[in-house]
């Protein structure tokens, strides 16, 4: 469970980006943080896992202080903090394998992770991840060479890899098509169910949010105008958070219709041969 108590911060620039912002994520629930460019959705993701240091408040994971933390205990923390960006931030040069097991960086030595070389169990695990978030057979592939989508779901299959209880999104689909952005949130929601994990979701389609979020939070401004259920975006609520619009356009029935409910890799996407034995060369 994650708690977040009385979080502030303001930048040296003077941006007070938080202003006091409370709320807890229990396990296994998927909220999305909705809000308008530079309400401080991003500042908020980045200040639970410390990326940004909040200038004061407290956040909490399942009882352990992050705020409170060392340099040392912080990283150790953050194993169970997974990190999905909008920009993928894959390594490009690196195969799809490499990079989903850069996850394990936090868990394997210094010179073990440098010379990339991985516990065999890691391996197979990062074999099923790959399987599971639909790119079984991409594992040799070259990062640069995928889709928006591939990529997407390569940056899933590392973050899930550090085996964490805690998701933590900042725009998955914000350089994806419509369809694609579907099949990724339909995955990220499968993955939490499966897993009981807890995710925070910074999404600017609000749609989407409505649709795969059982639990939505508006900031506006560093500050929380709205916390409630999915349904509960009224128009009324939309303005509040954004200002005066017509939202009739905007607020959709959450129905999933007509949509490819697999989640796997597109069917153009070409298989490419899996060199096993090169990837057992990585343990
Ligand atoms: N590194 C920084 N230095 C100074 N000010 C910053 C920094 N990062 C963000 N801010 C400011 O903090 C406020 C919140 O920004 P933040 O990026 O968290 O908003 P956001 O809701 O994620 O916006 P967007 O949807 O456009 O990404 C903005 O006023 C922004 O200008």
């Amino acid at each position: 469970m994650l708690v977040i108590d009385g979080l502030a911060k303001q930048y040296p620039t003077g941006d007070r980006a938080l202003k006091g912002v409370s709320l807890t994520v229990p396990k296994g629930q998927i909220m999305a943080l909705i809000g308008p460019s530079g309400a401080g959705k991003s500042t908020l993701i980045r200040c639970v896992n410390r990326l940004v240091e909040p200038t004061s408040g407290r956040v909490t994971i399942d009882g352990q202080e992050i705020t409170r933390l060392s340099r040392r205990g912080l990283r150790q923390a953050r194993r169970r903090m997974g990190m999905i960006f909008q920009e993928f931030a894959l390594v490009e040069r690196l195969t799809v394998m490499e990079n989903v097991l850069s996850g394990r960086l936090g868990y394997v030595g210094f010179w073990r992770s440098w010379l990339r070389r991985f516990p065999a169990a890691d391996v197979a695990a990062a074999f099923t991840l790959l399987e599971r978030v639909g790119l079984a057979g991409f594992e040799d592939k070259r990062a640069d060479a995928l889709s928006g989508g591939q990529r997407q779901r390569v940056g899933i299959a590392r973050a899930l890899l550090q085996n964490p209880t805690l998701l933590l999104v900042d725009e998955p689909t914000a350089s994806l098509d419509p369809k694609t952005s579907r099949q990724i949130m339909r995955l990220l929601r499968e993955l939490c169910r499966e897993r009981g994990l807890a995710a925070i979701i910074n999404i600017h389609d609000v749609a989407l949010a409505q649709m795969f979020a059982e639990r939505i939070v508006g900031l506006k401004s560093g500050e929380i105008v709205y916390d409630g259920p999915a349904d509960g975006l009224s128009a009324e609520v939309l303005t509040t958070i954004y200002g005066e619009e017509d939202w009739s356009q905007t607020i959709r029935p959450a129905d999933e219709e007509g949509e490819d409910a697999g989640g796997g890799a597109s069917p153009h996407d070409p298989a490419v041969p899996v060199d096993r034995e090169r990837l057992a060369g990585l343990t």
